[in-house]
């Protein structure tokens, strides 16, 4: 047992690493037949040692049993939901309320595309994945643990063994949306709206083999209680991010200033159509985790962050 305990440690090691760099990284070292011809030896050794398949197996992203139902999960750090800015006013009230609150004291944007998916939070534990919940209401969400799983540019184990929690969303690509729908026409099915309805609806799903089938996307954009880890700004959060193995949508910029925020938002407008996913807007979040804390939350929102909308996407059909 313990040559094939340690052969099946080497194999998850490299196929972690193989699938890290095609899912995340879209830089694949090796062809899909060396990745399967090892899939295919953890299989049979898992076979011959049933113990060795545990959870964190990239045999295992795919369960097998049909859940009855969704169980809640409480988010400690609520996930909270963005304000909206719809012209250039807006965002330079939104400057002026966060200019007023630091005390006229320096401070800088990040600004990010906002992901037209579905926003969820994974739970890590020592670098193992161990559940991911939709928002929900932003206190209370449902645990898609098992549909999350097959997401797989979501690492199974982190790079570093690290307990946190992150927060992404997770989203259909276009041409995965417009396969889905061929295919549902085809069947006489209804097709979905949108990629966000079309993810919604697969995340939803109580047989995880349907959310495996249905091609799914994360971009990671935040961690909770970040200063706990020893990170000082919304940048280093998401370099954090990136050094952890998750995937995040490297189109973002730091912005001294709401002129340069203004800029960057009508630089993005027109350039949606060009994107593999659907975007809604610019995310404009203030930098230094300590201001994001001074300037605190309304009920629902952060005082820190605003979304700018774009008007609705053109319809994504062929
Ligand atoms: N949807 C999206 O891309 N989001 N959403 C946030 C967010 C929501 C609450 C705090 O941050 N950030 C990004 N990039």
């Amino acid at each position: 047992l313990q040559a094939a305990e340690k052969r099946a440690q080497e194999l998850h090691n490299l196929l972690n690493q193989y699938n890290y760099e095609y899912y995340v990284l879209d830089q694949p070292s090796v062809p899909d037949s060396e990745y399967d011809r090892l899939t295919q030896e953890l299989l049979k050794i898992e076979e011959e040692f049933p113990e060795l398949q545990t959870s964190e197996s990239p045999t295992q992203r795919v369960g097998g049993q049909v859940l009855d139902a969704f169980k809640k999960v409480q988010h400690n750090v609520p996930m909270l939901s963005l304000a909206n800015a719809f012209n250039e006013d807006d965002l330079r009230d939104f400057d002026r309320r966060v200019r007023q609150a630091l005390d006229e004291n320096s401070y800088s944007y990040v600004c990010e595309l906002k992901i037209d998916g579905l926003a969820v939070s994974l739970k890590y534990e020592d670098g193992l994945f161990v559940q991911g919940s939709t928002r929900g209401d932003g206190t209370v969400g449902e645990d898609i643990s098992a549909n999350l799983r097959t997401i797989r540019s979501i690492p199974l184990r982190l790079r570093e063994p690290l307990t946190l929690e992150v927060r992404g969303e997770a989203f259909m690509p276009k041409q995965s949306f417009i396969a889905l729908n061929a295919i549902r026409d085809e069947k006489g099915e209804e097709p979905f709206a949108n990629p966000r309805n079309a993810a919604a609806g697969s995340l939803r799903q109580l047989d995880p083999r349907i959310a495996a089938s249905r091609n799914l996307d994360i971009f990671l954009y935040g961690v909770a209680e970040a200063e706990e880890l020893g990170v000082s700004t919304h940048s280093e959060s998401l370099e954090m991010l990136e050094r952890l193995g998750f995937k995040t949508n490297n189109e973002r910029k730091v912005c001294r200033t709401i002129d340069d925020v203004i800029q960057y938002v009508s630089g993005w407008a027109d350039k949606r159509p060009k994107l593999s996913y659907e975007i809604d807007g610019i995310v404009i979040k203030v930098n230094s985790l300590a201001q994001q804390k001074e300037l605190g939350t309304t009920a629902k929102s952060p005082r820190w962050a605003i979304a700018f909308k774009f008007p609705a996407e053109e319809v994504v059909t062929k």
